[in-house]
């Protein structure tokens, strides 16, 4: 985990702010992150069926590794906050490169956690966010491939 968030760590930051941060969710806590997550859930929808239930539950616990990485920006910065929302989107990608890298496979997630207020205070200061739930394990079977963009839709040469 230490060898796949340093390669996470050198991501490209203008300003040195490092204006990201990783919070690792241990075994021993996931059941306490469902039930953060179904407490929170059921604050906000106190009408929550069984099924909404089942999914916060089934959210915490997939895949053997969790690291939650927040959004941290340095408030009062010369450096826009658009830059360092970008560079902790990027730090995520990193992360997950390097977990790819080392033969594991990753999600990266937000959904309804993320956004909640009680979730976010659970991990998140004063100014930061939630930026994903980063779902890390070994591939029980081969990844399925998806549709990608239509190269030539998105690349074009500037002619001006
Ligand atoms: C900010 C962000 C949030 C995402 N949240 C979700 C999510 O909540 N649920 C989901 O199924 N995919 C989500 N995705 C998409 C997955 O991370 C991923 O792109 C998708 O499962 C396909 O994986 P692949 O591109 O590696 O094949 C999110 C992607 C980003 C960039």
């Amino acid at each position: 985990m230490r060898e796949i968030l340093e390669v996470a760590l050198r991501t490209p930051d203008h300003g040195k702010l490092a204006p990201w941060r990783f919070v690792i969710v241990p075994a021993d806590k996931r059941s306490a992150l469902a039930d953060l997550l179904e407490a929170s859930y059921r604050a906000e929808k106190p009408d929550a069926g069984r099924l909404e239930i089942e999914a916060m539950h089934q959210f915490a616990h997939q895949a053997p590794t969790l690291v939650v990485a927040l959004s941290a920006p340095v408030e009062g910065s010369k450096i826009p906050l658009w830059e360092q929302e970008l560079s902790a989107g990027a730090a995520i990608m990193n992360l997950l490169h390097a977990a790819h890298a080392l033969g594991f496979a990753g999600g990266w997630l937000t959904g309804w956690p993320c956004y909640n207020g009680d979730v976010r205070t659970a991990f998140a200061g004063e100014g930061e966010r939630i930026a994903g739930f980063v779902f890390l394990g070994t591939p029980g079977k081969p990844l399925e491939e998806r549709p990608r963009p239509d190269y030539d839709k998105i690349v074009s040469i500037w002619d001006r």
